[in-house]
């Protein structure tokens, strides 16, 4: 960890009035300490990294410019934010990030009054910062209003949407756009190309110093002159510069300047501070820099497990057990090679989806459509409409994004796309902004869809076989983040019947029903009941939707309790069908649901998350205990 006494200025800065005070070759030297300690903490606990690296410098000037926290920052997805944690108080709780009961890895309110917004998901900053924006006219103050997005986040249709907005409000708000050319993979923003074309033309070239002089000099002109030299202005750089599709949505653009050059970047902010209306600042940043390992890595060292500081060669110990992920991913790779219609489908995560097998196997059979997951899965529901068969696979948290793209353009046409969540579950680190806890709720409403959950990697194989065979409309399967059971992986594929549960063990004293990765808990609970002198059966639902009615009504007459286990919110998921259900045909069954609260569940690792709610084994098995012996006991669940 670090030693304060390799650092001569930042464990001095402990709010932004400590970077207001430095100037010069201070601001400079503060820049590469962050730098260093970032290394120094990270290397040691893991977390999002690259992007932090290069947001150093605009942390800084902004920080130094703005009168935060009165005048607000609103950083885009969060994960970028780390130097703004350390200059924001939060230098030595930089250590706890991402842990348990730790800081959170992301922007959050309740955190701290300098995190104006809290974030995880791309492409919001704009729409936020206006609306604070909107609030702050509204209000009759004069708070300054900031976005910080990156290019990646720029994929996102949000950001248009907002910017569309900010041009038509004309408020006072400064959009930060942080263009290091990356997202997580190589970035898929076509827009940067164009940004590319232009800067290196020879003519932008020769014009951009008069224009930046103009530029700088128009706040000492009179009312009248202004407006006829900002008109002036505007036509220059309507043709000229990089920016004119920002300006064409009524933004006035500054840039394209080097993000790491802090004088530049205090200049302009110091410039631009104080301008009317909407302003784009166009920086250009290098993901992971200043820490070679990172710059060198393909994605930049995005997010880091914890590494060595001199190589960054990751230290996580190697395992033999492959990760959802991967499984799934070969899986597909199998199954296109055999059915040329099947192709894939990611918004943005090649890598996290397993679909960069795919890419490098069948490219012309992968699409990366960028951080955009409404449009992936309507674009999905025009491949389906002739015969393709899409999956789209996206983690369960992102695919919120585009529910009523599931609805109205897959669902009700009875299209066949495959939907493939990974992260279902609680997935640890990132937190509540990233856990996937609400699918079997979101999906389960759907009328149309067929929702599957796998209890291990050979089943997941079995299911994505089985809804890229099923043709009748649009088909889920669900699994959780990190490694699989280790089960043995047959060769080929088995068609899984639509509807049907699979009886793991029979028992005397009641029913466990259990989905997705509760299975397995499910079996080791009913190891440590067994040993209590309980039988429990237990059943593998495999289908949240259509439920197994015939299994549900042969356990319902077996026994008076059974019990329903999920990771998934106990609203509306699996074990609320389960009382439906029961309830629809009158049958008499007391059913105790285990899953999770309906609140938002904070970070920590997986492990110590399923303890703290009661859902790994030992807790599973204290609640079905207590159940049988009618403890504690209430509206279907134990306290
Ligand atoms: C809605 C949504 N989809 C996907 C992600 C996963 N994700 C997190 S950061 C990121 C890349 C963002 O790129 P950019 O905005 O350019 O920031 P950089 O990492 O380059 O600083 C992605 C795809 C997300 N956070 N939110
Ligand atoms: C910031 C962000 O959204 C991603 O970087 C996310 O943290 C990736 O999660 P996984 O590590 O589960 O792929
Ligand atoms: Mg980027």
């Amino acid at each position: 960890m670090p030693n304060k006494n390799d650092y001569k200025l930042l464990f001095d800065i402990n709010s932004p009035d400590d970077i207001k005070k430095l100037e010069g070759q201070d601001l400079k030297q503060l820049c590469s300490e962050i730098r260093q300690y970032m290394v120094d903490v990270i290397s040691q606990i893991g977390g999002h990294f690259g992007g932090g690296l290069g947001t150093v410098e605009l942390t800084v000037a902004l920080h130094k410019v703005f009168n935060t926290p009165y005048d607000q920052i609103v950083w885009d997805t969060g994960h970028q934010a780390y130097p703004h944690k350390i200059v924001t108080g939060r230098r030595d709780a930089l250590k706890t990030i991402r842990q348990f009961k730790g800081i959170s890895g992301f922007l959050k309110r309740s955190e701290s009054p300098y995190d104006s917004f809290g974030a995880g998901h791309a492409s919001t900053s704009i729409s936020a910062a206006l609306g604070m924006a909107v609030a702050s006219d509204i209000l009759k103050e004069n708070r300054k209003v900031v976005a910080v997005i990156g290019d990646g986040a720029m994929t996102g249709g949000m950001a248009y949407e907002a910017m569309n907005n900010s041009g038509l409000l004309k408020k006072n708000l400064i959009v930060v756009l942080n263009d290091n050319q990356m997202s997580i993979a190589p970035n898929v923003w076509q827009i940067s190309k164009y940004f590319n074309e232009m800067i290196s033309h020879p003519e932008y070239n020769r014009f951009k110093g008069a224009i930046w002089d103009l530029t700088g000099k128009l706040d000492y002109f009179g009312d009248r002159l202004r407006k006829v030299a900002a008109r002036i202005e505007q036509g220059i750089k309507a043709i000229l510069t990089p920016g004119m599709l920002f300006e064409a949505l009524g933004f006035r653009y500054f840039g394209p300047i080097n993000g790491h050059n802090i004088t530049q970047l205090v200049r302009l902010f110091e410039h631009v501070k104080d301008l009317n209306g909407p302003i784009l600042v166009h920086v250009l940043t290098e993901k992971g820099k200043g820490y070679k390992p990172a710059e060198n890595h393909s994605q930049r060292l995005h997010a880091a497990t914890p590494f060595d500081k001199l190589t960054g060669v990751s230290l996580k110990k190697g395992t033999s057990l492959p990760s959802y992920t991967s499984v799934f991913g070969n899986a597909l790779v199998e199954i296109a090679k055999s059915n040329d219609k099947v192709v894939g489908i990611t918004a943005a995560m090649p890598d996290g989806t397993g679909l960069d097998k795919l890419q490098a196997e069948i490219p012309e059979r992968y699409y990366d459509v960028g951080i955009a997951e409404e449009h992936a899965v309507t674009f999905a529901a025009g491949l389906a409409t002739r015969g393709i068969i899409p999956v789209v696979a996206i983690y369960s948290t992102f695919l919120q994004r585009a529910f009523d793209q599931i609805i109205h353009d897959v669902a009700l046409q009875d299209l066949h796309v495959v939907f493939a969540l990974d992260r279902a579950g609680l997935v640890g680190a990132d937190g509540p902004t990233h856990h996937g806890t609400f699918d079997l709720s979101y999906l389960r409403m759907i009328p149309n869809i067929v929702i599957m959950a796998p209890k291990d990697e050979a089943e997941l194989r079995n299911m994505l076989y089985t809804a890229v065979n099923y043709k009748k409309g649009p088909i889920a399967l669900r699994y959780p983040r990190g490694n699989a059971l280790g089960v043995e992986l047959k060769e080929g594929f088995e068609e899984i019947e639509i509807g049907k549960s699979e009886r793991i063990k029979s028992g005397n004293d009641l029913a466990l029903l259990a989905v997705g990765s509760m299975v397995d808990y499910a079996s080791k609970a009913a190891n440590i009941l067994a040993r209590q002198g309980i039988e429990a059966e237990i059943v593998n639902m495999r289908f949240i939707k259509p439920l197994d009615e015939e299994m549900l009504l042969e356990v319902a007459a077996k026994f008076d309790k059974i019990v329903t286990l999920e990771e998934n919110s106990l609203v509306g998921g699996f074990g609320s069908g389960v009382i439906e259900f029961y309830n629809d045909r009158h049958v008499k069954v007391d059913v105790l649901r285990v899953g999770l609260p309906d609140e938002f569940v904070e970070h920590g690792s997986q492990k110590e998350l399923h303890q703290m709610l009661g859902i790994d084994p030992e807790g599973i098995a204290q609640k079905v205990a207590a159940f049988l012996k009618n403890k504690n006991y209430k509206n279907g669940v134990v306290a």
